[in-house]
């Protein structure tokens, strides 16, 4: 191992519920300790500012939203000790073969108010390189197989706004190696069952899947989701959190429990597309993101897969801050030059080392 360093990792992801930050010691390549962790969630109202940020790729919404993002993650970062800091920001809007990705806001300008170097922009090099700019978390899911001892193929899925869905072999012994990695998006995952509660109930999610299991997933509304032309893509493949705005008007004639196992039963079947990818039956699959508290979909998901289906913390793991470890693991990356993405993760043309590094002025 070259000589680790601590480094913090700090994620907003797509369920825009707040901001993840977690140290892991490492050198980027493997895992020498997990560290504090801390958790700052947005208030209500600063929820609002981002949502209405969502889609956007400039204007006041997006100034608004800048300044939120810049403010939770000052608070959440400052009290956690740290050589440098990984900050993924938060995306707005991502369309990487199109206008591009963005994810908002400023780390020279973060590095500034913590005194330290931050890594930021991890997605736009991967973006430039002919990449899908996400998912970016697989090369940390690699490590984190080998550091669970992993030595057969396996699977991590993270469940958050949106699924990804992430094939290990980790026998190889470099993330970017060919046939190492194979990464995706599966679909929308939480985002549009907390989206029904938000409209219908105003509540930010359907606690431990409550709703979900006393109704009844439409069949009709499952077909017309599978027969979306991402399910006809290769991977690797990515998405934005609402590339499945129509989901919401399908499911508006029915009742509020049957509305909620619907478009939980489509997070579900995303998944099962997923598994029907990998290279090789996975031998189990490690689930990590705020979906695995959700028993109503973990068991959908079991029912659709043919390996055991357990939350990562079956491994020691810690799913509410894994994604945060990865911008971290991969912050240690960037200062090293070493790839963050490669062909099977992201679809780039080579192996690429994303990412910009502010600097505090002295
Ligand atoms: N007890 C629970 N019951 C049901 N759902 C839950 C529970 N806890 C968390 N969730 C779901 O998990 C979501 C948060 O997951 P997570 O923090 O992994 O998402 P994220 O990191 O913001 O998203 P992404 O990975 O797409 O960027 C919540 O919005 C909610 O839908
Ligand atoms: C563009 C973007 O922010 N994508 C997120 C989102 O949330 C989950 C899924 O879609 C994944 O592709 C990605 O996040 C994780 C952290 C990743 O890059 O691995």
């Amino acid at each position: 191992m070259t000589e680790p360093v601590t480094a913090l990792g700090a994620m907003s992801g797509t369920s825009l519920d707040g901001v993840d930050a977690a140290v892991l010691v490492t050198d980027g390549e493997s895992i020498a300790s997990f560290g504090p962790t801390a958790y700052r969630p947005y208030a209500p109202e600063e929820r609002a500012i981002l949502r209405a940020a969502l889609g956007r790729w400039e204007g006041p919404e997006v100034e608004a939203a800048v300044r939120v993002v810049e403010v939770a993650h000052a608070e959440a970062l400052g009290p956690l000790a740290s050589d440098l800091v990984g900050f993924h920001g938060q995306t707005l809007a991502h369309d990487p073969r199109g206008r591009g990705t963005l994810q908002v806001g400023d780390g020279d300008r973060l590095a500034q108010a913590l005194g330290r170097p931050v890594v930021w922009d991890f997605r736009s090099e991967d973006v430039r390189q002919g990449g899908e700019g996400a998912p970016l978390a697989p090369f940390f899911h690699w490590a984190l197989a080998r550091h669970v001892g992993a030595t057969e193929p396996l699977a991590m899925l993270n469940l958050g706004g949106v699924g990804n869905l992430t094939w290990i072999d980790p026998r190889h012994d470099r993330p970017e190696a060919p046939g190492a990695l194979l990464a995706f998006d599966t679909g929308p995952a939480n985002a549009p069952v907390d989206d029904l509660l938000l409209r219908r109930r105003g509540q930010p999610r359907d606690e431990d899947g409550r709703l979900a299991a006393e109704g009844t997933p439409w069949a009709d509304v499952l077909e017309r989701f599978l027969a979306h032309p991402f399910f006809g893509r290769p991977p690797p493949k990515s998405l934005d959190r609402d590339a499945w705005a129509d989901l919401a008007a399908a499911v508006e004639p029915l009742s509020d429990a049957d509305a909620a196992a619907t478009l939980t039963a489509c997070a579900a079947v995303a998944v099962g597309q997923g598994l029907a990818l990998c290279p090789s039956p996975p031998r189990r699959l490690l689930v990590t993101g705020g979906g695995r508290r959700n028993p109503a979909l973990m068991a959908m998901i079991a029912a659709r897969a043919d390996c055991p289906v357990e939350p990562v913390e079956s491994v020691g793991l810690d799913g509410d801050m894994l994604e945060a470890q990865a911008f971290a693991f991969l912050a240690v990356r960037v200062r090293r030059g070493l790839p963050t993405s490669a062909p099977g993760t992201t679809g780039v043309a080579r192996p690429t080392c994303g990412g910009r590094i502010g600097r505090p002025r002295a």
